[in-house]
């Protein structure tokens, strides 16, 4: 598992160990962290030109050290000073020291020019807001010049525990952070300002840090989770799924929703709907029926709502499948017909799994506003309809109704998964994974990750049958 955790919670586990260690021991085995990873970007050291960004606290003292080390082995190097009464001190002595040069935010632009590498030491997790105007333009210099960029611990500007992004801030090709992730460096809209993220262990200790706020499956923590059948198991056993999904409209929605179910390793699929003839000229091993779920057999879990349009079969499909007592997936279609009562009212689990445009409209609030604040838009919707909330898009996030349970956040997925019909597949894939005995959290991060790994082991552009069939794929990439 990848953790984050809050900037209270590393200030905390900061704390209590700068307690035990001698004085500036954490700034430098952080430096010497950001200085290793800066001299691999590098390849070779000597001769690289190197400038550092510094702005008022720690964080560009971490630089500055960082620095240092590099032009002891052969590099030139230049700070430019933000706010130059209030420097890190001890880190400008070395940094001077060491040979290097120090300029102020008016002389950034032209060195950056000519760089190799820069550093940007302007604000860690004590940053409030976006950049400010003088540091604005020093970062647009970097992102223009051919220099890598090299965040130190957080691309500043970003929001640390929320990945939102309040203005400007910096864009770098590799984040090299400290003692733990932070929730931003895992999120859009500042994940996509981290670049390549590199952790350096400066000693925290786990227990001190305490309960993430964010965590990152792994593929052994999947390959744990994935449901496989023993010498016991029959198809009963491995757990039915029902999918309510496709319309006269929209057959195809059934198809895809099933081919995901039939890929997520439930021993059998029921589909009930209108869409049968097409389901089972794709998939003939599904059970096939007409009417409602109500009617459709026994199941251990439901998926309802992909291309279900807003009839009224569809709003019965949905009543339907909430009224049963086993756990419910609700998507597309389906999270319209739903009320946060109707939900709540339910004993068995649910699970929802808006893309940004539906968690909007369930929140009452604009698309963007979801976009740039995906991290509180989950949440609140997990806090207000009592579910398990999956919210799709750039970055797939995935909150328990326990709000003291971390976020998972699923790092597998790419942009070529925008695709129409790829959320089909994933909800018959996450209601498979749900009816074969996963709790809900687990079932959706597990259908995100292989979902998400399903894209990236495919041809590309890819479509949404595709991605069925690259599951098998997912699955034995993990347990491999
Ligand atoms: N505390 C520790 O033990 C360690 C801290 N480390 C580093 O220290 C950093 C945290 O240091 P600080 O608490 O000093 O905080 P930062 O260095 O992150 O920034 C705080 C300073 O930036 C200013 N500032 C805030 N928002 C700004 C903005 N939008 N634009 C420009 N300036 C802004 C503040 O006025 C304050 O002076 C970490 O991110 C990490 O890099 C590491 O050295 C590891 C050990
Ligand atoms: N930019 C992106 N990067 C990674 N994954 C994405 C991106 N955009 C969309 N996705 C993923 O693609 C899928 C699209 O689902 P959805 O929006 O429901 O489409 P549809 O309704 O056509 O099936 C989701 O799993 C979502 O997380
Ligand atoms: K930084």
């Amino acid at each position: 598992m990848r953790y984050g955790h809050s900037v209270e919670a590393v200030r905390r586990a900061e704390g209590a160990l700068m307690a035990r260690v001698p004085e500036g021991a954490l700034m430098q085995r952080a430096a010497a962290g950001l200085a290793a990873a800066g001299a691999d970007l590098l390849g070779r050291v000597y001769g690289a030109r190197l400038v550092v960004l510094v702005g008022s606290g720690s964080n560009g003292g971490d630089a500055l050290f960082a620095a240092a080390r590099l032009l002891r082995r052969g590099a030139s190097g230049t700070a430019v000073l933000l706010a130059p009464e209030r420097a890190h001190g001890e880190g400008l002595a070395a940094f001077r020291a060491a040979g290097g040069r120090v300029t102020g935010a008016d002389g950034g632009a032209g060195v950056i020019a000519h760089a190799d590498l820069v550093l940007d030491g302007i604000t860690g997790i004590g940053g409030k807001g976006g950049l400010r105007p003088e540091a604005e333009p020093l970062a647009r210099a970097a992102r223009e010049s051919g220099a890598a960029v090299v965040a130190v611990d957080l691309p500043s500007g970003v929001d640390a525990d929320t990945g939102e992004v309040h203005g400007p801030a910096v864009h770098a090709d590799a984040t090299v952070t400290f003692g733990t992730y932070k929730p931003g460096l895992l999120i859009d809209p500042a994940a996509e300002r981290a670049g390549a993220l590199r952790l350096v262990d400066i000693g925290l200790d786990p227990a001190e840090l305490g309960t993430p706020a964010l965590e990152a499956l792994q593929h052994a923590d999947v390959a744990a989770l994935l449901p496989r059948p023993t010498g016991e198991s029959d198809k009963y056993r491995r757990g039915v799924v029902g999918v309510a999904a496709g319309s006269r409209r929209y057959p195809g929605a059934a198809v895809l929703a099933v081919s995901g179910a039939l890929r997520g390793g439930a021993g059998a699929v029921r589909y009930a709907g209108p869409g049968g003839a097409a389901v089972l000229a794709r998939h003939p091993e599904t059970l096939v029926s007409t009417g409602s779920p109500h009617s459709a057999g026994r199941v251990q879990a439901w998926v309802v709502g992909p291309g279900l349009g807003d009839t009224a079969e569809a709003r019965t499909a949905v009543d339907d499948a909430l009224a049963a007592d086993v756990p419910v997936l609700v998507d597309a279609d389906g999270l319209r017909l739903l009320t946060p009562e109707a939900v709540r009212r339910r004993t068995a689990p649910t699970v929802l799994t808006p893309h940004a445009g539906e968690a909007a409209a369930l929140l009452g609030r604009a698309r963007e506003e979801v976009e740039a604040g995906r991290l509180r838009a989950v949440r609140e919707l997990a806090a207000r309809f009592g579910a398990t909330v999956l919210l799709k898009g750039s970055t797939t996030l995935v909150a328990d109704p326990d709000p003291e349970r971390p976020v998972r956040v699923n790092a597998t997925g790419i942009a070529w998964l925008a695709t129409a019909g790829s959320g089909d597949v994933l909800s018959g894939l996450t209601g498979s994974l749900l009816a074969a005995g996963l709790a809900a959290r687990d079932a959706a991060s597990v259908g995100a990750y292989l979902h998400g790994l399903a894209a990236r082991l495919s041809e590309v552009p890819l479509t949404a049958l595709d991605l069925a069939d690259a599951l098998p794929r997912a699955w034995r990439n993990v347990s491999e």
